[in-house]
């Protein structure tokens, strides 16, 4: 290999590896409590302890688990949680990278406070297409994110695709005086758990991802107008009817219920050359 290219994958690698200045340890034993109270785990669970730092949550969530497992970028905070482990057969260290891990094939929980600069990676990992086998779980994250994901207005279509399989609640506000160091802004406790009946079916995701990207171009365009490539105006006032939605109801206010109405409409009653495809 060329010297140009070796320095090339390093530099890249450098740039895309862990990233640990967001080390902020949870020490408020309330908010530990409150945290795993709100994963609502099981003595038969399975729980990723994603970013588990020296374990201020693995070795409390071992009490209620069958198995957790502590994932952990930082070979140094690895290495004292292992040490720290040592005896605790129900618990499995793993240092490694979360975003390259491979997640468990069995359905699984998850109880973290995680590194904020990768939420949405994360969160892509855990409820896109890959994370079949993941069941519900309570999540730490920055307080804007957590209004975002958790607010009734839905402007990106990953997001609202995430929303056809899992519901997302904000729990409560996290002081930013509960970590140590603590980060810039406060946080929050998330709880995100699976619908035992999805909105749409798993196989029409990609379908209903480009559904959602066309509808959104105009976030705040009337339903009438956002949908008027796709539906006929002879299926357009049924359809809307059906899915209980005003024609002037601006598009970024439509419940993920609404969505999903729209979009089987779609799949029932437009022609297929007017589906979106990217
Ligand atoms: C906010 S701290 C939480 C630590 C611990 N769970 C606690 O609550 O005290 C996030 C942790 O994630 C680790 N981390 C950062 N990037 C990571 C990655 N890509 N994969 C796994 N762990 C990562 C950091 O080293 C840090 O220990």
């Amino acid at each position: 290999m060329h010297q140009h290219d070796k320095n090339h994958r390093t530099i890249r690698k450098c740039l895309s590896g862990p990233n640990f200045s967001a080390q902020h340890l949870l020490h408020n034993p309330q908010t530990i409590k409150r945290l795993i109270e709100t994963a609502s785990l099981r003595p038969t669970d399975t729980v990723l302890d994603i970013g588990a730092g020296k374990g201020a949550l693995t070795f409390p969530i071992a009490e209620q688990a069958a198995r957790v497992l502590a994932v952990e970028a930082d070979p140094a905070f690895a290495e004292t949680l292992r040490a720290k482990a040592q005896g605790h057969p129900r618990i499995a260290v793993i240092q490694g990278d979360i975003r390259e891990i491979r997640l468990p094939a069995k359905p699984f929980c998850v109880v973290a406070n995680i590194p904020f600069s990768i939420t949405t990676t994360i969160l892509d990992r855990l409820l896109g297409a890959e994370g079949q086998s993941f069941r519900q779980g309570a999540l730490i994250l920055e307080k804007g994110a957590a209004r975002r994901f958790t607010g009734s207005a839905a402007r990106d279509p990953r997001l609202l695709t995430w929303r056809m399989h899992f519901t997302f609640e904000l729990r409560t506000v996290v002081p930013r005086t509960h970590f140590a160091p603590p980060p810039r802004v406060d946080a929050a406790i998330v709880r995100i758990a699976r619908r035992d009946c999805p909105l749409v079916p798993h196989r029409e995701g990609k379908r209903f991802a480009a559904f959602a990207r066309y509808v959104l171009r105009e976030p705040r365009a009337p339903a009438a107008d956002a949908l008027k490539g796709i539906f006929t105006p002879a299926q357009l006032r049924p359809t809307l009817k059906h899915a209980k939605v005003e024609r002037d109801q601006p598009v970024a206010s439509w419940s993920p219920e609404q969505w999903a109405a729209l979009f089987l409409a779609m799949l029932r009653h437009a022609a297929s050359y007017r589906w979106p495809r990217r």
